[in-house]
């Protein structure tokens, strides 16, 4: 090594150290405040101990305790994880796609479930599916699908009713399967004009019994672990573990269903639907999607339109059914309106609105995302924080790579803003002046609700989602009525928030009669 090539290497290696070392004095998260790293594990950090508690348990604990802003440790020795439920800091990580996204290495699993549909796409591809299929949930396009997402409820209740008849006027029954045979039958119909038979076609059989195999696997050690290690060595997405396995088994089932519709929708391409418009797109060259982006959505569509609403549903129903006062105010308002439920006749149920509400605000069936930096940016903060080393921040610098976990049902229940009682359903607070916080202390979002996400990723199906939700619930409520019984549920995040009984995922036991008015 000659002395000039000598002493470009220490200027080199002085330069990297000192770049570090700045880098290092510009990350604000060496001081945010959050739980005490002596109460981490070492090898799994902060994680498993929130993995193992109810739904986001930990979560609303430490932002109660910390604020909306703070950090824990990470599984794995993996650098610390930012929780964020800043509305200010939030609003600017969802209007700006490009620089926080979904964590790249997670993409593989994210294709493993659901195939590389508009959920996995980033950047222009994302962009260009998201342009195709905005306009089938236009409100022109609902009050289309209102007939059969009418019969779909209908179905559902004269359901129950037989069943409750033929056990000499109450069932005990666990209400999940239904709930969920029913939101996927109107996603077959208004999506892709197939019909799932309420749950008694072998595909939707088939389906269901993936569905239960898959959320319950996404329980065990082996799901908490899998993604850790893949977040740490993104290479390995072929590990055989069993997890990662059973989510595939997901994809196959649904990819199998997938086909047949495509191949259906090849053969008569008249309906006005997300199968027909992702079909007419193939033939408008360099704008349409390949078979496999079509199959793919197929995929992404039936899980994403079906199991969340299902989730939240049937949450509902269990809130009903442990507040009869509610359920029978809801009742009245439904029989008083008495005409048929459309489009335009939902919103002026005023106090079914505020259930609905209610409910995606306590029981959102996705209660948490993840996104990743791209580059160094600066979050503005609505709350200033102050950090371990009692500096007073009202924005917070994050460095590229920073993972950040933001946990809608948290920020949703945080008594800081929504007072004592923000656990609790009480849809009265949503029609009583005063019984919501003022607008600027909400996040940007459907009705000052993250539950749909919020910017150009939010939930595409959001408006489909609250229509068939509200026609549900009051087909439901006009003819029959709900009652606990005295299981114990509890709560679990596995792909979607789940009701657990006795260790077991999608489980909420109700006593259903015929409603005594009727
Ligand atoms: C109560 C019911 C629902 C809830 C709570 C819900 C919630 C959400 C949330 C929070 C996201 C963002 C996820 C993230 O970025 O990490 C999302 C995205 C999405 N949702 Fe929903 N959703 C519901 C129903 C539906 C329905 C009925 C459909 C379709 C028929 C649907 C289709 C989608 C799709 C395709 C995305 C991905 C959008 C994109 O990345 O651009 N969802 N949903």
């Amino acid at each position: 090594m000659t002395i000039v090539s000598g002493a470009c290497f220490i200027l080199l290696f002085a330069w990297a150290v000192a770049r570090f070392i700045l880098k290092r004095k510009q990350e604000d998260i060496r001081h945010a405040p959050g739980p005490c790293s002596e109460s981490a594990s070492w090898i799994w950090g902060h994680e498993l101990e929130a993995f193992r508690g109810q739904a986001l348990e930990y979560y609303s604990k430490w932002m109660f305790q910390f604020g909306p802003l703070f950090k824990i440790k990470a599984a794995l020795f993996h650098s610390d994880i930012i929780v964020l439920g800043d509305h200010a800091a939030v609003q600017h990580i969802f209007a700006d796609t490009t620089n926080y996204v979904k964590a790249p290495s997670f993409r593989p699993i994210v294709a493993n479930l659901v195939g590389k549909g508009m959920i996995w796409a980033e950047g222009e591809e994302h962009t260009q599916q998201r342009r195709l299929l905005s306009h089938v949930f236009a409100p022109e396009r609902l009050k289309d699908m209102g007939d059969d997402i009418l019969e779909c409820a209908e179905k559902f209740q004269n359901t129950l009713t037989s069943l409750a008849l033929s056990h000499g006027g109450t069932v005990t029954t666990n209400i999940v399967p239904f709930t969920s045979a029913c939101t996927l039958d109107i996603i077959g119909r208004v999506g892709f004009g197939h019909d799932l038979k309420f749950g008694q076609s072998a595909e939707a059989q088939e389906l269901a019994t993936s569905w239960k195999r898959t959320v319950n696997e996404g329980m065990t050690f082996g799901a908490f672990l899998a993604p850790a290690i893949i977040r740490v060595v993104p290479f390995i997405t072929s590990l055989p573990f069993k997890a990662i396995q059973t989510q595939g088994d997901i994809s196959r089932v649904i990819g199998k269903l997938a086909r047949k519709i495509y191949k259906e929708g090849a053969d008569n391409g008249k309906q006005k639907n997300i199968l027909s418009i992702l079909m007419k797109s193939q033939s408008k060259s360099g704008y349409g999607l390949t078979e496999s982006q079509i199959i793919d959505n197929i995929i992404t569509f039936t899980f994403a339109g079906h199991e969340t609403t299902s989730g939240t549903l049937a949450f509902t129903l269990l809130e009903l059914a442990r507040r009869p006062e509610v359920q029978k105010k809801l009742r009245d308002e439904v029989i008083e309106h008495g005409g048929t439920l459309s489009y335009d006749t939902v919103p002026k149920l005023a106090y079914l609105d505020a259930v609905v509400k209610e409910s995606l605000r306590v029981h959102s069936a996705i209660p948490r995302t993840e996104r990743v930096a791209m580059k160094d940016d600066v979050l503005p903060l609505r709350t200033p924080i102050t950090m371990r080393d009692g500096k007073i921040l009202t924005s917070f610098r994050v460095r590229k790579g920073q993972v950040i976990h933001i946990p809608f049902t948290s920020m949703q229940t945080n008594p800081s803003v929504w007072g004592a009682d923000a656990a609790e359903f009480k849809p009265e607070r949503w029609i009583t002046p005063g019984g919501v916080p003022p607008t600027n202390e909400l996040p940007h979002g459907w009705s000052n609700l993250v539950a749909f996400c919020d910017g150009p990723r939010n939930c595409i199906g959001y408006r489909l989602a609250l229509f068939e939700f509200k026609v549900i619930l009051a087909t439901l409520v006009r003819a029959l009525e709900f009652r606990p019984t005295d299981a114990v549920v509890t709560t679990k995040l596995s792909l979607t928030w789940q009701a657990i009984v006795d260790g077991e995922a999608g489980i909420i036991p109700l006593q259903i009669s015929i409603a005594s008015y009727s």
